[in-house]
C-alpha cells in the first residue's frame, strides 16, 4: 500500500493538533505516498503542524491560509496552490464550527445567528471549496468530507451541528452530480466519536464513548487511524467505483436502533 497514491497531490485542510481526524488522515496519505499541502485557518493550528509534520518527517508541498468562511481566501488559497504545485488528485475537508453554547440544551432554542454560522463553516464551506478544487483537479480527482451520526439522527446535544452536517451529507450527493462528469467523486467518512480539540466543544461527549464501547457491533470505539485509512480508501483508486457515499467508521454503532 506504500504506492497507492504514489504521485498524487492531497489538500488536507483541517489539522489543529496530533488529535485531528485530519491527522490522522495525514499519516495515511503519507505512508501510502501522496505528496501534502495543508491549509489552516489559525496561526496557533500553523504552529502546531509545521511540529507534527517535523516530528513526523514529512516535508509538505505547500502550506497555506485558508478560512473556509471566507470566500475570498478560498479563492486565494486555491490560486496559491495552482501556482505552486498546478493540479491535485484529492482534497480532505476536515473543517466544522458551531458556537459551544449552541452545542447543549435545546435545539429549539438555537439562535438565527448561531444556525448560519454552523451551516456557514461546516456545511457550505464544502460547496466553496469543492469549486475552486475542481479548476485544479483537471485529471479528475477525489472530494472527502467528514460527518457524525447526529446528521441522520438525533444525538443529544449535537443539536445545530447535527443539521449542519445533515446540510452537509445531501451537498456530498449533489456535489457527486456535479462533478461526476470531471471524474471527481465526492464522498463522506461519517466516524463514530473521536476524543478531538472540536469534541470539547459538544457537551455530554465524555459519557457517549462508554455506551459506543458497550452497544456498538465491535464493542469498542475508533479512532483517528481508522478514519485515516478509510478516508485514505475514498481518495485512492480502490474506491473509483464509489460517489456521493457516506462511509460510516464508527465500530458498526449506526446500525443499532
Ligand atoms: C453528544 C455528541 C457526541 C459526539 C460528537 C462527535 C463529534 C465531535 C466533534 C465534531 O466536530 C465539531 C467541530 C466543531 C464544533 O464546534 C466547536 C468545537 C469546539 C469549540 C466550539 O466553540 N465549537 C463541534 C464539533 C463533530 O462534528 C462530532
Amino acid at each position: 500500500m506504500n504506492n497507492l497514491m504514489s504521485g498524487k497531490n492531497v489538500v488536507v485542510m483541517g489539522v489543529a493538533n496530533e488529535r485531528s481526524l485530519a491527522w490522522g488522515i495525514t499519516k495515511s496519505l503519507h505512508a501510502a505516498g501522496a505528496n501534502l499541502i495543508f491549509t489552516y485557518r489559525k496561526e496557533r493550528s500553523f504552529q502546531k503542524l509545521s511540529a507534527l509534520l517535523f516530528e513526523a518527517e514529512i516535508t509538505p508541498l505547500l502550506v497555506v491560509s485558508c478560512d473556509v468562511s471566507d470566500d475570498a481566501s478560498i479563492e486565494n488559497a486555491f490560486l496559491e496552490i495552482k501556482q505552486k504545485v498546478g493540479k491535485i488528485h484529492g482534497l480532505v475537508h476536515s473543517v466544522a464550527f458551531a458556537e459551544k453554547d449552541e452545542l447543549h440544551g435545546e435545539y429549539v432554542d438555537t439562535s438565527r445567528e448561531g444556525y448560519l454560522l454552523a451551516q456557514n463553516a461546516s456545511a457550505y464551506s464544502l460547496v466553496a471549496v469543492a469549486r475552486e478544487a475542481k479548476k485544479i483537479m483537471t485529471d479528475g480527482g477525489s472530494i472527502v468530507t467528514q460527518s457524525y451520526l447526529g446528521a441522520e439522527r438525533v444525538v443529544k446535544n449535537y443539536n445545530v451541528m447535527g443539521v449542519a452536517k445533515a446540510a452537509l451529507e445531501a451537498s456530498v450527493r449533489y456535489l457527486a452530480e456535479d462533478l461526476g462528469k470531471y471524474n471527481i467523486r465526492v464522498n463522506a467518512v461519517s466516524s463514530g466519536p473521536i476524543r478531538t480539540l472540536s469534541a470539547k466543544g459538544v457537551s455530554g461527549f465524555n459519557d457517549i464513548l462508554g455506551t459506543i464501547a458497550e452497544k456498538a457491533p465491535l464493542r469498542r470505539n475508533v479512532d483517528q487511524s481508522e478514519v485515516g485509512d478509510a478516508t485514505l480508501f475514498l481518495l485512492s483508486s480502490l474506491s473509483r467505483g464509489i460517489t456521493g457515499e457516506v462511509l460510516h467508521v464508527d465500530a458498526g454503532y449506526h446500525i443499532m436502533g
